[in-house]
Protein backbone atom coordinates (compact mmCIF):
# COMPACT_ATOMS: atom_id res chain seq x y z
CA UNK A 1 0.00 0.00 0.00
CA UNK A 2 0.99 3.17 -1.28
CA UNK A 3 2.20 6.26 1.65
CA UNK A 4 -0.18 8.94 2.46
CA UNK A 5 0.52 12.35 2.88
CA UNK A 6 0.63 11.97 6.46
CA UNK A 7 2.96 9.03 6.18
CA UNK A 8 5.35 10.87 4.15
CA UNK A 9 5.08 14.04 5.83
CA UNK A 10 6.13 12.02 9.17
CA UNK A 11 8.95 10.15 7.30
CA UNK A 12 10.46 14.12 6.25
CA UNK A 13 10.21 14.78 9.80
CA UNK A 14 12.43 12.14 10.92
CA UNK A 15 14.85 12.74 8.04
CA UNK A 16 15.07 15.95 9.23
CA UNK A 17 15.84 15.48 12.80
CA UNK A 18 18.49 13.62 11.53
CA UNK A 19 20.22 16.37 9.33
CA UNK A 20 19.83 18.94 12.38
CA UNK A 21 21.50 16.52 14.46
CA UNK A 22 24.37 16.08 12.43
CA UNK A 23 24.59 19.79 11.45
CA UNK A 24 25.08 20.11 15.06
CA UNK A 25 27.47 17.30 14.96
CA UNK A 26 29.12 18.77 12.04
CA UNK A 27 29.60 22.20 13.99
CA UNK A 28 31.07 20.56 17.10
CA UNK A 29 33.71 19.35 15.06
CA UNK A 30 33.75 23.08 13.34
CA UNK A 31 34.15 24.29 16.79
CA UNK A 32 37.64 22.37 17.36
CA UNK A 33 38.99 22.91 14.17
CA UNK A 34 38.35 26.88 15.22
CA UNK A 35 40.29 26.18 18.53
CA UNK A 36 43.22 24.28 17.18
CA UNK A 37 43.36 27.56 14.26
CA UNK A 38 43.69 29.78 17.12
CA UNK A 39 46.53 27.93 18.49
CA UNK A 40 48.37 27.94 15.55
CA UNK A 41 47.29 31.09 14.45
CA UNK A 42 46.09 29.93 11.25
CA UNK A 43 43.63 31.64 9.13
CA UNK A 44 39.81 30.95 10.03
CA UNK A 45 38.16 31.17 6.00
CA UNK A 46 40.28 28.55 4.07
CA UNK A 47 39.25 28.80 0.38
CA UNK A 48 41.01 25.44 -0.86
CA UNK A 49 39.05 23.42 2.07
CA UNK A 50 36.03 24.57 1.13
CA UNK A 51 36.43 24.34 -2.91
CA UNK A 52 37.68 20.96 -2.19
CA UNK A 53 34.14 19.98 0.29
CA UNK A 54 31.60 21.54 -2.92
CA UNK A 55 33.60 19.82 -5.23
CA UNK A 56 33.74 16.20 -3.37
CA UNK A 57 30.04 16.49 -2.79
CA UNK A 58 28.35 17.55 -6.06
CA UNK A 59 30.93 14.94 -7.91
CA UNK A 60 29.49 11.93 -5.24
CA UNK A 61 26.09 13.16 -5.00
CA UNK A 62 23.63 10.41 -6.92
CA UNK A 63 20.48 13.34 -7.12
CA UNK A 64 17.96 13.88 -7.55
CA UNK A 65 18.38 16.91 -4.97
CA UNK A 66 20.52 19.28 -7.99
CA UNK A 67 23.74 19.88 -7.32
CA UNK A 68 23.44 23.57 -8.19
CA UNK A 69 21.26 23.23 -4.41
CA UNK A 70 24.06 21.26 -2.95
CA UNK A 71 26.19 23.98 -3.61
CA UNK A 72 23.70 26.85 -2.03
CA UNK A 73 23.10 24.61 1.17
CA UNK A 74 26.60 24.19 2.07
CA UNK A 75 27.41 27.88 1.31
CA UNK A 76 25.09 28.24 4.50
CA UNK A 77 26.58 25.17 6.56
CA UNK A 78 30.00 26.33 5.51
CA UNK A 79 29.12 30.11 6.36
CA UNK A 80 27.89 29.70 9.92
CA UNK A 81 30.34 27.38 10.52
CA UNK A 82 33.42 29.88 9.95
CA UNK A 83 31.20 32.45 12.18
CA UNK A 84 31.23 29.74 14.91
CA UNK A 85 34.94 29.77 14.76
CA UNK A 86 35.16 33.50 14.93
CA UNK A 87 32.62 36.09 14.16
CA UNK A 88 33.62 37.11 10.15
CA UNK A 89 33.00 40.70 10.08
CA UNK A 90 33.66 41.25 5.73
CA UNK A 91 34.11 44.52 4.06
CA UNK A 92 32.75 44.94 0.68
CA UNK A 93 32.73 47.74 -1.82
CA UNK A 94 28.70 49.09 -1.72
CA UNK A 95 26.58 49.91 -1.69
CA UNK A 96 24.43 47.36 -1.33
CA UNK A 97 23.04 44.89 -3.94
CA UNK A 98 25.72 45.64 -5.99
CA UNK A 99 27.78 42.52 -7.83
CA UNK A 100 30.51 43.54 -4.78
CA UNK A 101 27.48 42.75 -2.71
CA UNK A 102 26.21 39.66 -4.47
CA UNK A 103 30.58 38.31 -4.71
CA UNK A 104 30.57 38.77 -1.22
CA UNK A 105 27.40 36.49 -0.50
CA UNK A 106 28.60 34.23 -2.66
CA UNK A 107 31.44 33.30 -0.96
CA UNK A 108 31.18 34.10 2.70
CA UNK A 109 27.47 33.21 2.54
CA UNK A 110 24.39 34.65 5.21
CA UNK A 111 26.11 34.24 8.35
CA UNK A 112 29.09 36.75 7.97
CA UNK A 113 28.51 40.27 9.33
CA UNK A 114 28.80 42.45 5.82
CA UNK A 115 29.81 45.63 5.77
CA UNK A 116 29.29 48.04 2.59
CA UNK A 117 32.00 50.78 2.39
CA UNK A 118 32.01 53.46 0.09
CA UNK A 119 35.49 52.99 -1.49
CA UNK A 120 38.05 50.14 -2.61
CA UNK A 121 40.33 52.55 -0.54
CA UNK A 122 38.33 52.38 2.28
CA UNK A 123 37.58 48.33 2.03
CA UNK A 124 41.81 47.85 2.09
CA UNK A 125 41.62 50.35 5.49
CA UNK A 126 39.03 48.70 7.16
CA UNK A 127 41.04 44.99 7.26
CA UNK A 128 44.41 47.13 7.57
CA UNK A 129 43.05 48.44 10.60
CA UNK A 130 41.62 45.12 11.93
CA UNK A 131 38.38 45.90 11.82
CA UNK A 132 37.08 43.55 9.45
CA UNK A 133 38.48 39.68 9.03
CA UNK A 134 38.48 40.59 5.07
CA UNK A 135 37.74 42.80 2.07
CA UNK A 136 36.23 41.93 -1.22
CA UNK A 137 37.10 44.40 -3.90
CA UNK A 138 36.52 44.00 -7.76
CA UNK A 139 39.60 43.20 -10.15
CA UNK A 140 38.33 42.80 -13.57
CA UNK A 141 35.39 42.58 -15.87
CA UNK A 142 35.88 40.25 -18.50
CA UNK A 143 34.03 42.99 -21.13
CA UNK A 144 35.29 46.00 -19.61
CA UNK A 145 38.48 45.17 -18.48
CA UNK A 146 40.69 45.84 -15.23
CA UNK A 147 39.57 47.85 -12.17
CA UNK A 148 42.61 49.82 -12.26
CA UNK A 149 41.69 51.42 -8.36
CA UNK A 150 42.37 48.24 -6.52
CA UNK A 151 45.83 47.33 -8.60
CA UNK A 152 46.76 50.74 -7.76
CA UNK A 153 46.00 49.66 -3.62
CA UNK A 154 48.39 47.00 -3.58
CA UNK A 155 51.31 49.59 -4.57
CA UNK A 156 50.97 51.11 -0.35
CA UNK A 157 49.12 48.13 1.02
CA UNK A 158 50.52 44.62 2.50
CA UNK A 159 47.37 43.16 2.46
CA UNK A 160 47.37 39.64 0.45
CA UNK A 161 45.03 38.01 -1.34
CA UNK A 162 43.68 35.40 0.48
CA UNK A 163 40.82 34.15 -2.35
CA UNK A 164 39.41 34.90 -5.99
CA UNK A 165 36.07 34.93 -6.84
CA UNK A 166 34.27 34.69 -10.60
CA UNK A 167 30.72 36.22 -10.73
CA UNK A 168 28.84 35.89 -13.54
CA UNK A 169 27.13 39.52 -14.38
CA UNK A 170 23.20 39.16 -15.44
CA UNK A 171 21.88 42.74 -15.79
CA UNK A 172 17.54 42.77 -15.16
CA UNK A 173 15.45 45.83 -15.67
CA UNK A 174 13.28 46.60 -12.79
CA UNK A 175 10.83 49.12 -11.86
CA UNK A 176 7.98 49.62 -9.16
CA UNK A 177 5.03 48.11 -11.32
CA UNK A 178 6.46 46.16 -13.80
CA UNK A 179 4.80 47.28 -16.63
CA UNK A 180 6.80 48.51 -19.92
CA UNK A 181 4.21 51.37 -20.82
CA UNK A 182 5.19 52.65 -17.14
CA UNK A 183 8.71 53.45 -18.31
CA UNK A 184 9.91 57.04 -19.01
CA UNK A 185 13.76 56.61 -17.89
CA UNK A 186 16.30 53.93 -17.38
CA UNK A 187 18.92 54.34 -15.12
CA UNK A 188 22.17 52.68 -14.16
CA UNK A 189 25.48 52.61 -13.63
CA UNK A 190 27.53 53.09 -17.46
CA UNK A 191 28.65 49.23 -17.42
CA UNK A 192 25.60 47.76 -16.98
CA UNK A 193 24.19 50.85 -19.26
CA UNK A 194 26.93 50.07 -22.18
CA UNK A 195 26.78 46.25 -21.32
CA UNK A 196 22.75 46.22 -22.35
CA UNK A 197 22.94 49.15 -25.45
CA UNK A 198 21.85 47.21 -27.85
CA UNK A 199 18.78 45.13 -26.04
CA UNK A 200 17.78 48.88 -24.95
CA UNK A 201 18.00 50.10 -28.28
CA UNK A 202 15.67 47.18 -30.01
CA UNK A 203 13.34 47.25 -26.81
CA UNK A 204 13.08 50.77 -26.09
CA UNK A 205 14.29 53.28 -28.55
CA UNK A 206 14.14 57.07 -27.39
CA UNK A 207 13.63 56.67 -23.83
CA UNK A 208 16.49 58.32 -22.29
CA UNK A 209 19.15 56.19 -20.14
CA UNK A 210 20.78 58.27 -16.94
CA UNK A 211 23.75 57.58 -15.68
CA UNK A 212 24.14 57.39 -12.09
CA UNK A 213 26.99 56.30 -9.54
CA UNK A 214 26.01 52.41 -8.84
CA UNK A 215 23.38 49.47 -9.75
CA UNK A 216 21.79 50.50 -6.42
CA UNK A 217 21.24 54.25 -6.49
CA UNK A 218 19.34 53.38 -9.87
CA UNK A 219 16.98 50.77 -8.07
CA UNK A 220 16.55 53.44 -5.29
CA UNK A 221 15.44 56.05 -7.38
CA UNK A 222 13.02 53.21 -9.46
CA UNK A 223 11.82 52.48 -5.97
CA UNK A 224 10.90 56.39 -5.35
CA UNK A 225 9.63 56.93 -9.31
CA UNK A 226 7.24 54.41 -10.60
CA UNK A 227 8.09 55.86 -14.16
CA UNK A 228 11.75 54.95 -13.68
CA UNK A 229 12.92 51.73 -14.57
CA UNK A 230 16.87 50.49 -13.27
CA UNK A 231 19.45 48.22 -14.57
CA UNK A 232 19.79 46.60 -11.71
CA UNK A 233 21.00 42.80 -10.39
CA UNK A 234 18.02 40.51 -8.67
CA UNK A 235 19.29 41.27 -5.46
CA UNK A 236 18.81 44.80 -6.01
CA UNK A 237 15.12 43.78 -6.97
CA UNK A 238 14.23 42.21 -3.58
CA UNK A 239 16.40 44.55 -1.54
CA UNK A 240 14.79 47.63 -3.14
CA UNK A 241 11.16 46.18 -3.49
CA UNK A 242 10.86 46.21 -7.14
CA UNK A 243 9.41 44.25 -9.74
CA UNK A 244 11.37 42.43 -12.75
CA UNK A 245 10.42 43.72 -15.81
CA UNK A 246 12.95 41.63 -17.91
CA UNK A 247 15.41 39.26 -16.92
CA UNK A 248 19.30 38.83 -18.18
CA UNK A 249 19.08 41.87 -20.68
CA UNK A 250 22.66 41.91 -20.98
CA UNK A 251 24.02 41.72 -24.43
CA UNK A 252 26.84 39.61 -24.26
CA UNK A 253 26.48 36.76 -22.69
CA UNK A 254 29.81 34.65 -20.38
CA UNK A 255 29.99 38.37 -18.80
CA UNK A 256 32.47 37.53 -15.81
CA UNK A 257 33.72 39.52 -12.73
CA UNK A 258 36.57 39.18 -11.11
CA UNK A 259 36.90 39.91 -7.49
CA UNK A 260 39.71 39.46 -4.72
CA UNK A 261 39.47 38.73 -1.30
CA UNK A 262 41.91 40.59 0.69
CA UNK A 263 43.19 39.81 4.06
CA UNK A 264 46.29 39.28 6.41
CA UNK A 265 47.47 36.33 5.14
CA UNK A 266 47.22 34.70 1.83
CA UNK A 267 45.77 31.01 1.06
CA UNK A 268 47.70 27.29 1.53
CA UNK A 269 48.05 25.73 -1.90
CA UNK A 270 45.58 23.32 -2.95
CA UNK A 271 47.34 22.46 -6.25
CA UNK A 272 45.50 24.48 -8.49
CA UNK A 273 46.55 28.03 -7.86
CA UNK A 274 47.34 31.06 -8.80
CA UNK A 275 49.78 33.70 -7.86
CA UNK A 276 49.98 37.55 -8.34
CA UNK A 277 52.85 39.78 -8.17
CA UNK A 278 53.62 43.55 -9.02
CA UNK A 279 57.31 44.41 -10.09
CA UNK A 280 58.64 47.52 -11.14
CA UNK A 281 61.59 46.77 -13.64
CA UNK A 282 65.32 48.45 -13.87
CA UNK A 283 65.61 50.80 -16.72
CA UNK A 284 67.88 48.50 -18.93
CA UNK A 285 67.46 47.73 -22.74
CA UNK A 286 65.95 44.37 -23.41
CA UNK A 287 64.60 43.88 -19.83
CA UNK A 288 61.08 44.18 -21.31
CA UNK A 289 62.27 40.82 -23.07
CA UNK A 290 64.24 38.78 -20.25
CA UNK A 291 61.54 39.68 -17.45
CA UNK A 292 59.16 36.92 -18.97
CA UNK A 293 61.98 34.10 -19.04
CA UNK A 294 62.40 33.27 -15.81
CA UNK A 295 58.86 31.98 -15.80
CA UNK A 296 59.11 30.62 -19.33
CA UNK A 297 62.31 28.61 -19.26
CA UNK A 298 60.41 26.35 -16.03
CA UNK A 299 57.33 26.13 -17.58
CA UNK A 300 55.19 28.61 -14.95
CA UNK A 301 52.18 29.47 -17.43
CA UNK A 302 51.44 33.46 -17.33
CA UNK A 303 47.60 33.95 -17.13
CA UNK A 304 47.48 38.02 -17.12
CA UNK A 305 49.93 40.82 -17.45
CA UNK A 306 48.95 44.62 -16.41
CA UNK A 307 51.39 47.55 -16.26
CA UNK A 308 50.17 50.95 -14.08
CA UNK A 309 51.57 53.99 -14.54
CA UNK A 310 54.11 54.51 -10.92
CA UNK A 311 52.38 57.95 -9.71
CA UNK A 312 55.50 58.79 -8.31
CA UNK A 313 57.76 59.11 -11.06
CA UNK A 314 56.78 59.90 -14.42
CA UNK A 315 57.08 57.52 -17.56
CA UNK A 316 57.76 54.12 -14.81
CA UNK A 317 55.37 51.11 -15.01
CA UNK A 318 54.49 49.08 -12.52
CA UNK A 319 53.46 45.61 -13.86
CA UNK A 320 51.36 43.25 -12.24
CA UNK A 321 51.34 39.16 -13.45
CA UNK A 322 49.41 36.61 -12.51
CA UNK A 323 50.78 33.14 -12.88
CA UNK A 324 49.65 29.07 -12.16
CA UNK A 325 50.75 28.23 -9.27
CA UNK A 326 51.60 28.33 -5.43
CA UNK A 327 54.66 30.89 -4.34
CA UNK A 328 55.59 27.74 -2.18
CA UNK A 329 56.04 25.39 -5.44
CA UNK A 330 59.74 25.32 -6.28
CA UNK A 331 58.98 26.37 -10.01
CA UNK A 332 57.35 29.62 -9.08
CA UNK A 333 59.76 30.73 -5.89
CA UNK A 334 62.80 30.19 -8.25
CA UNK A 335 61.26 31.99 -11.25
CA UNK A 336 60.34 35.06 -8.78
CA UNK A 337 63.96 34.75 -7.36
CA UNK A 338 65.70 35.30 -11.01
CA UNK A 339 63.13 38.16 -11.84
CA UNK A 340 64.17 40.03 -8.68
CA UNK A 341 67.69 40.27 -10.12
CA UNK A 342 66.17 42.61 -13.30
CA UNK A 343 64.22 44.75 -10.99
CA UNK A 344 63.88 47.40 -8.38
CA UNK A 345 61.36 45.56 -6.40
CA UNK A 346 59.34 42.47 -6.34
CA UNK A 347 56.17 41.63 -4.47
CA UNK A 348 54.06 38.93 -3.72
CA UNK A 349 50.52 39.98 -3.62
CA UNK A 350 49.36 36.55 -2.83
CA UNK A 351 48.85 32.54 -3.51
CA UNK A 352 45.10 32.05 -3.69
CA UNK A 353 43.07 28.97 -5.09
CA UNK A 354 42.43 29.18 -8.84
CA UNK A 355 38.70 29.93 -8.86
CA UNK A 356 35.74 27.95 -10.97
C1 LIG B 1 36.21 23.93 9.43
C2 LIG B 1 37.11 24.65 8.80
O1 LIG B 1 37.03 26.09 8.73
C3 LIG B 1 36.24 26.81 7.78
C4 LIG B 1 34.93 26.13 7.63
C5 LIG B 1 34.80 25.06 6.78
C6 LIG B 1 33.67 24.10 6.91
O2 LIG B 1 32.65 24.44 7.52
O3 LIG B 1 33.81 22.96 6.44
C7 LIG B 1 35.78 24.86 5.78
C8 LIG B 1 36.86 25.69 5.64
C9 LIG B 1 37.05 26.88 6.50
O4 LIG B 1 36.74 28.04 5.75
C10 LIG B 1 38.32 24.06 8.19
O5 LIG B 1 39.28 24.79 7.91
O6 LIG B 1 38.33 22.83 8.00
Amino acid sequence: MSKTLADLRRDIDAIDDQILDLLNRRARCVIEVGRLKTGEKRDFHVPNREREIYERLTGANPGPFPNEAVRSVFREVISASLSLESPMKVAFLGPKATFSHLATLQQFGLSAELVPLKSISAVFEEVEKGRAYYGVVPVENSTEGVVSHTLDMFMDSELKINAEILLEVHHDLLSRTGRVEDIKKIYSHPQPIAQCRNWLEEHFPGVPLVDVASTAVAAQIAGEDYTAAAIASELAATMYDLKVVRKRIEDQVNNFTRFLVIGKKMAERCGDDKTSLMFLIKDEPGILYRMLEPFAKRGVSLSKIESRPLKKKAWEYIFFLDLAGHVSEPAVAEAVQELKGYCQFVKILGSYPRAK
